[in-house]
C-alpha cells in the first residue's frame, strides 16, 4: 500500500479516519444535531477573500504573540479536547510534548485521559479547561491540582449548561470510555466522578471562581457581544469566541462570523481569542485581521495524534505555522500583530 503524503490538515483528517475506531472517529468529528454550525465554521472562512498588498519591503514575518501572559512562537494554541487516549495510547502527554516543541500554549481538558500533573510534566505552557461542577468544594480541589501542576490560566467553558446532543454518538451508543480509560482529573478518594453540567451557573459563580484562585480566568464559548461586555465587567482575563466546534447549540453562527461584534464590544480591554474551523494558515490570518489575538485548533490536533502520536501533532502544528508564514509573505505583512481588516473582502451582508 502506498502511504499518501500528508501535506495539509485535511490529509491528516483523512488519514486519521482510516486509523481510528469508527465510533471514536465519529466522536471526534461530530457536531450537535444537524451539524450546521460544524460545517459553517469551516465554510465561513472560505467566503472571506484576501486582498493582498504588494511591494511593501517587509522582513520575514514575526509570528510571536503574548498570549495572556504566555509568550508563544505563533498565534495558534491547542484548544481543549477530551479523551486523547482514544486517539493514541500516550494521549494528552504526547499532545503536550508537541505543544512544548512548537512553543505554544496547550489548554488541557478537564476530561483528559492523562492526569494534569503528567501533562504539565511535558514542559509546555499549560492552561486548564474547567467545567464548574455543582460540588464547588470538589471544583476547588481540581483547580488547586491544576495550579499546583503549574497551569498558568483557567479556561472556564461557559457554553455548556447541558451536554450537546451528538447524534453520531447516540447512534453508536457511545456514552462511556472503554475499559482502562478514565477522566484522570475527576478522581476523588479512589473514585472517578462523572463530569456534570448545570444550567444553574451564573456570573456569580465566576466571582466565586476568582475568589478561590489567583490564576487568570478566561471565558470560552462567548458568542454574544453583550456577554463579552459582561465578561470584561466581571474581570475575565480574555474571552474565546467559540461555539465548541459546533458541538453544543446547533445553528449558532460560525465563530469567525461572531468575532467582529465581540471585538467591537470588548474594545481592546482584554484579548479576544477564537476557535472553530481553523484548517489553513489563511484562516488564521483572517481571524487575526478581524481582531483575534490568536486562534485555537481542536480536531486538527486529534487527527495528528491519531496518525502519529506526538510527532503527528507536531506535524500538524508545523504545517499551520508554515502556511501562516507563507500567507503573511504573500499578503505583504511583516508581523501577525499588524494585520488589519483592510486585508479582507468580506461577503456582503454577512458581517
Ligand atoms: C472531540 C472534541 C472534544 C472536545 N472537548 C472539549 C472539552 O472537553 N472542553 C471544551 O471546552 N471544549 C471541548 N471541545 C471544543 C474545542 O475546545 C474547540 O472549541 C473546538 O474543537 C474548535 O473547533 P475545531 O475542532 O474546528 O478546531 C471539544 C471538541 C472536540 C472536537
Ligand atoms: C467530556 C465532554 C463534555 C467533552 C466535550 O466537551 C465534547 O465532547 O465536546
Amino acid at each position: 500500500m502506498t502511504v499518501p503524503k500528508l501535506l495539509n490538515v485535511r490529509d491528516f483528517q483523512a488519514a486519521a479516519a482510516q486509523i481510528l475506531d469508527p465510533v471514536h472517529a465519529d466522536y471526534f468529528a461530530g457536531g450537535a444535531r444537524d451539524e450546521i454550525t460544524l460545517a459553517e465554521n469551516e465554510t465561513a472562512f472560505d467566503r472571506i477573500s484576501l486582498l493582498p498588498r504588494v511591494l511593501r519591503g517587509r522582513p520575514a514575518p514575526d509570528l510571536t504573540v503574548d498570549l495572556v501572559g504566555s509568550p508563544t512562537s505563533m498565534p495558534i494554541f491547542l484548544s481543549p479536547t477530551a479523551f486523547h487516549r482514544l486517539a493514541h495510547p500516550e494521549g494528552e502527554a504526547a499532545t503536550a510534548r508537541a505543544a512544548a516543541a512548537a512553543g505554544t500554549v496547550m489548554i488541557a481538558a478537564m476530561a483528559s485521559t492523562v492526569a494534569v500533573e503528567e501533562v504539565a510534566a511535558q514542559g509546555t505552557a499549560l492552561w486548564f479547561q474547567l467545567y464548574l461542577q455543582p460540588d464547588l468544594a470538589f471544583t476547588e480541589s481540581v483547580i488547586q491540582r491544576a495550579a499546583a501542576a503549574g497551569c498558568r490560566a483557567l479556561v472556564l467553558t461557559v457554553d455548556s449548561a447541558v451536554f450537546g446532543s451528538h447524534e453520531r454518538d447516540n447512534r453508536h451508543d457511545f456514552h462511556q470510555l472503554p475499559d482502562g480509560l478514565h477522566c484522570e482529573n475527576m478522581r476523588d478518594a479512589g473514585e472517578v466522578r462523572p463530569i456534570q453540567m448545570s444550567p444553574e451557573f451564573s456570573w456569580k459563580h465566576l466571582r466565586w471562581l476568582q475568589s478561590v484562585t489567583d490564576l487568570p480566568v478566561i471565558l470560552k464559548g462567548i458568542l454574544h457581544p453583550d456577554d463579552a461586555i459582561l465578561a470584561v465587567e466581571h474581570g475575565a482575563a480574555a474571552v474565546i469566541v467559540s461555539n465548541h466546534g459546533g458541538r453544543q447549540l446547533d445553528t449558532t453562527p460560525a465563530s469567525i462570523r461572531a468575532l467582529p461584534a465581540v471585538v467591537r464590544a470588548v474594545g481592546g480591554r482584554i484579548p479576544v481569542l477564537l476557535d472553530g474551523g481553523i484548517r489553513r494558515g489563511t484562516d488564521v490570518v483572517k481571524a487575526l485581521a478581524l481582531g483575534a489575538t490568536a486562534v485555537g485548533v481542536g480536531r486538527p490536533v486529534v487527527w495528528g495524534l491519531a496518525v502519529d502520536g506526538g510527532k503527528g501533532v507536531s506535524a500538524v502544528l508545523e504545517i499551520l505555522r508554515a502556511e501562516l508564514e507563507h500567507t503573511l509573505l504573500l499578503c505583504g505583512y511583516g508581523s501577525v500583530r499588524e494585520l488589519v481588516a483592510g486585508l479582507l473582502l468580506l461577503p456582503p451582508g454577512e458581517y
